[in-house]
């Protein structure tokens, strides 16, 4: 969530988190070589849903401003908490380079492929981020007991990815002895889901791509709307087999080796304490390491609704709604493309509490870690999942072009307004810098195919006017050489030369008759 250099009690107490790229020290934002300034955060004021009602009581509320008020704004292309690199889809020591990457689907890598993916993923897991440090304590105590241990961790890059969802879906503490309260999220349940997947994920692939030192990884997607009951991912090429018990990952995969980080959810909101890469809650009460991943796809029996995978025809019917979120924002919405995506609506758009779809869907499916939102992505398949559910909204944003202005600028429940900045990341973001087309505007597309479009009753009737007047004008052609040859004939006929009128008539008279 901060950079490691900003965490100090003074920076803290300061406000201010303005780091100097590496390569000028002393030189806040790079501003001495045009890169970028130190300036006010600029965070949304404006209303919010009914859904939450105790505001003043969360760190997420206007983030960041619980705990820093001043950063780097970049300028051109430059980027980064310290504008110590480019934008997303920009390269070169100028960062005036366009770069793009291909998300390609997981099953269609070669050998080779999906091998470099998988220990690309255990490496992020096991390889300490550069920049970034956690908080393990609410703003209320984090400069610690003696107000000056600063309550802040490091974690590994994979980890950050667990911990940042997390972080955006818990609970909001309202006090010792007080229960607390779970009518919030800062990535779901509202227009902010795509937008913050996005971002998540896109973090992912630039902290890989620096760890792997391949600005060229891209992460891949796996297309979850195959019907059916099997986890055509779930192998040990890919994400892991399943194991002979069911509920855990084959011991051939890699991944049977992962321990979940935030699982310990009743100690964070009973004591007001946040997960930590260093969790030992659950060591102290079970005496064992924390816990493996568990999935078994297909496996929940008391829920037959979340056996099956979505259709392909499911995705189709979603791209074609045109609306991108419709009002109350969340999950109650009908004839929202937000809501149908995201799997609280049908497909089809029409809002019914009991049905869980698309990516909802292959969530629940997977029946174990990657089915509880604040573990999910302790399970490699998040990645997967989410890539393709943003594919899926970058094909909506591809084909309705919306404006920006379809975003709600206020009134979404907290979190999700367009110009909210998403939570925890840093620099700030808002969900409207996310709401743009990917290969144009982040450096990234998908190689995948799309459902065709059907006909809409307008075309349809379009069509059917075009064909018609089609046949009219060549039955109105035809008729109009039929009777021109006809007339033709009969004039030469009538004016032959004088020595040779009958012969000639009588020839074309055959010919005329054959025709005829
Ligand atoms: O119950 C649901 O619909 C559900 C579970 C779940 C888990 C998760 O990580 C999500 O991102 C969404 C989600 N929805
Ligand atoms: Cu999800």
């Amino acid at each position: 969530q901060f950079p490691r250099e900003c965490v100090t009690p003074e920076g803290l107490r300061s406000g201010q988190c303005c780091p100097s790229p590496a390569e000028t020290p002393n030189d806040p934002c790079g501003s001495s070589t045009g890169r970028g300034q130190c300036v006010a955060v600029v965070a949304d004021g404006r209303p919010h849903g009914p859904q939450y009602p105790h505001d003043g009581r969360d760190d997420r509320e206007r983030w960041p401003l619980r705990f820093f008020n001043r950063t780097c704004q970049c300028n051109g292309n430059f980027s980064g908490y310290n504008c110590g690199r480019c934008r997303h889809g920009f390269t070169g020591v100028n960062c005036d380079q366009p770069v793009s990457v291909v998300r390609r689907n997981v099953m269609l890598l070669n050998p080779d492929e999906k091998r470099a993916f998988v220990n690309a993923l255990d490496q992020a897991k096991r390889t300490v981020h550069p920049d970034i440090v956690i908080a393990t304590r609410r703003y209320q105590e984090i400069f610690g007991p003696d107000g000056n241990t600063m309550q802040f961790q490091n974690i590994t890059i994979y980890n950050y990815f667990v911990w940042s969802h997390y972080y955006s879906v818990s609970k909001t503490y309202l006090g010792p002895g007080q229960e607390s309260f779970g009518g919030v999220d800062f990535s779901h349940e509202g227009p902010g889901f795509v937008t913050w997947h996005r971002f998540h994920l896109l973090q992912l692939e630039r902290d890989m791509q620096d760890m792997l030192q391949d600005p060229s990884f891209a992460l891949p997607y796996w297309n979850f709307a195959i019907g059916g009951s099997t986890c055509d991912i779930c192998s040990d090429d890919l994400l892991g087999a399943s194991s002979f018990d069911l509920n855990s990952i084959s011991s051939n995969s890699i991944f049977s080796q992962w321990r979940v980080i935030c699982e310990s959810v009743e100690d964070y909101d009973t004591l007001g304490t946040i997960c930590n890469s260093e969790d030992r809650a659950h060591c102290r009460k079970s005496g064992t390491e924390s816990s493996p991943i568990r999935r078994n796809p297909a496996g929940n029996v008391a829920r037959p609704m979340v056996q099956r995978l979505p259709q392909p025809q499911d995705v189709a019917d979603c791209l074609e709604l045109s609306a991108f979120d419709t009002p109350p924002f969340y999950s109650t919405s009908s004839e929202s493309f937000r809501n149908s995506i995201e799997g609280y609506s049908a497909p089809q758009g029409n809002y019914d509490p009991v049905i869980r779809s698309l990516h909802n869907l292959a969530h629940l499916f997977l029946n174990g870690t990657g089915g509880q939102t604040h573990l999910s992505p302790n399970d490699p398949i998040f990645v997967l999942l989410h890539t393709f559910t943003d594919a899926i909204f970058d094909e909506w944003l591809r084909r309705h072009s919306p404006d920006g202005t379809v975003y709600p600028l206020e009134n979404a429940p907290i979190g999700h307004n367009r110009m909210f900045n998403m939570v925890p990341f840093w620099p700030p973001v808002t969900n409207a810098e996310m709401f743009v087309t990917a290969p144009e505007n982040l450096g990234y597309s998908y190689e995948a195919e799309w459902p065709a479009r059907p006909y809409t009753l307008t075309e349809i009737i379009t069509l059917a006017v075009v064909a018609a007047l089609v046949v009219v004008a060549v039955i109105f052609a035809a008729t109009t050489c039929a009777v021109r040859t006809r007339s033709y004939t009969k004039l030469e006929g009538r004016q032959p030369l004088l020595g040779e009128q009958y012969q000639r008539y009588s020839d074309e008279h055959d010919k005329t008759q054959s025709v005829v």
